[in-house]
């Protein structure tokens, strides 16, 4: 997909589709790591191939372990092999799965890892994790900054023991602490003291896919451990992105057609699940069945007040639909999304008022009313669900224009084409 502009289509009619979603990107990230620690090989089946699972394979390959394409399929080869390789670089991107997950592996490694990433790579929150890892026995040069870029000297192991952090500015922190515990010599307890936590699915989803790995995982209020131990190998089979569902499945609200989903599971840790919620109370129809999840347009598209906190990554979506709704929307909770891929809040409330909206930043949220939108640029800020809210935008609104339209490819690199087919044009 190119980096330039891209013109939204506008929606000729309701729409009516069945569109397939590649791979969750939590899940592959996720999956890569324990593949990584395992005991013997992993088959992560239908990952998702996209800009920041690439940059976790990339890693992890830099690291020692293999990882090969088999069909659809990765093979990661890891078993037995002693400590992972240093020196390396690694490049995160922006990647918030890879540069929270990756510096706890990388303080199990024989030799030095640098870890940088993009511009805005070097502004999301990283001092909690490097501080914890300190404290469980990591030694990093990070110049004083508590940021990328860093350095991770790795001694081929690490003690681990408890910690507590402030995880109020994402759930990753914890989530990465998490995942790589299995291998250190004591395991980890990981507390948060702070603000809440958010995305709550997030973490659930860590402590399940652990101990699908054979990890043994104790959590409490606020509180978790992991055990020392093996990680097994076998087979990680990966879910559709429902996060990534947003955006096709809120297309039937504002055109008033039909779009499924298939192979929506029936219980999944995916925080994307809570769009089935969600986008009933805005007012579609919602159905769960053999074929998929199937949501409706009715013609009415309603406002939503609503606290996102454990969604937060549904929030640009929700935020073009309640651009377009009947009645006015608040949604709360979600101050860590100020240190997302960009401000999402500022960037939200900023291009949807470029395009004539009504939308205000609160202390943890957006509060947006509805207004007549026109068309006009679109900027995207290296963000890909800004341009997928925008899409959302231009199938009512004509000639919404959105800036570096490729940054998509972050988690959905084929989007564009995704998205005409849907519409049929
Ligand atoms: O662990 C994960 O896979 C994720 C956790 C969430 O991060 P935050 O808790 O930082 O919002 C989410 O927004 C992100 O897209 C993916
Ligand atoms: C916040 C997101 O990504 P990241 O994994 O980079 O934090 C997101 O995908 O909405």
């Amino acid at each position: 997909m190119s980096s330039s502009n891209w013109v939204a289509p506008v929606a000729a009619g309701p729409v009516d589709a069945t569109v397939e979603l590649p791979g969750s990107k939590s899940m592959t990230n996720r999956a890569l790591i324990l593949a990584a620690l395992a005991d013997g090989p992993v088959r992560v089946v239908r990952p998702l191939r996209s800009r920041d699972t690439l940059l976790m394979a990339r890693a992890l390959r830099a690291l020692g372990v293999p990882i090969a394409d088999d069909g659809d399929d990765w093979l990661v080869e890891p078993g037995g092999r002693g400590p992972l390789d240093g020196p390396v670089q690694v490049d995160v991107g922006l990647a918030g799965t890879v540069m929270r997950f990756l510096p706890p592996v990388a303080a199990l490694a024989d030799g030095e890892v640098t870890i940088d990433g993009d511009p805005r790579a070097r502004e999301r929150p990283m001092r909690p994790i490097i501080e914890a890892l300190r404290a469980l026995g990591a030694e990093i040069d990070d110049g004083g900054r508590g940021a990328l870029p860093f350095t991770v000297r790795g001694r081929g192991g690490l003690a681990g023991g408890a910690v507590t952090i402030d995880a109020s500015g994402s759930s990753q922190l914890v989530s990465g602490l998490l995942l790589a515990a299995p291998r250190y010599a004591k395991g980890v307890e990981v507390r948060h003291e702070g603000p809440p936590v958010p995305s709550a699915p997030h973490l659930e989803m860590t402590v399940r896919m652990l101990r699908d790995a054979g990890a043994t995982v104790e959590t409490g209020e606020d509180v978790w451990r992991v055990a020392p131990g093996a990680l097994r190998g076998g087979e990680q089979v990966i879910e559709p992105d429902l996060s990534n569902a947003a955006q096709f499945l809120g297309a039937a609200l504002v055109t008033g057609g039909r779009v499924t989903v298939p192979g929506w599971p029936a219980e999944t840790t995916q925080p994307g699940d809570a769009l089935r919620g969600l986008l009933a109370a805005m007012g579609g129809e919602v159905s769960l069945g053999p074929d998929g999840l199937t949501v409706r347009g009715t013609g009415t598209l309603r406002g939503l007040d609503a606290d996102l906190r454990d969604v937060g990554e549904l929030t640009p979506v929700i935020a073009a639909l309640a651009a377009l709704a009947a009645g006015p929307s608040r949604l709360t909770g979600i101050a860590h999304l100020r240190g997302h891929e960009t401000d999402r809040l500022a960037a939200l409330a900023r291009e949807i008022n470029a395009l004539g909206g009504d939308a205000r930043e609160l202390p943890d949220g957006l509060e947006i009313r509805p207004r007549p939108l026109h068309g006009g640029l679109w900027r995207t800020y290296d963000d890909h669900r800004m341009v997928m809210a925008a899409a959302v935008l231009g199938l009512a609104v004509e000639g919404v224009e959105i800036q570096n339209v490729g940054t998509v490819g972050k988690t959905l690199p084929d989007f564009t084409e995704r998205w005409t087919r849907m519409l049929g044009v």
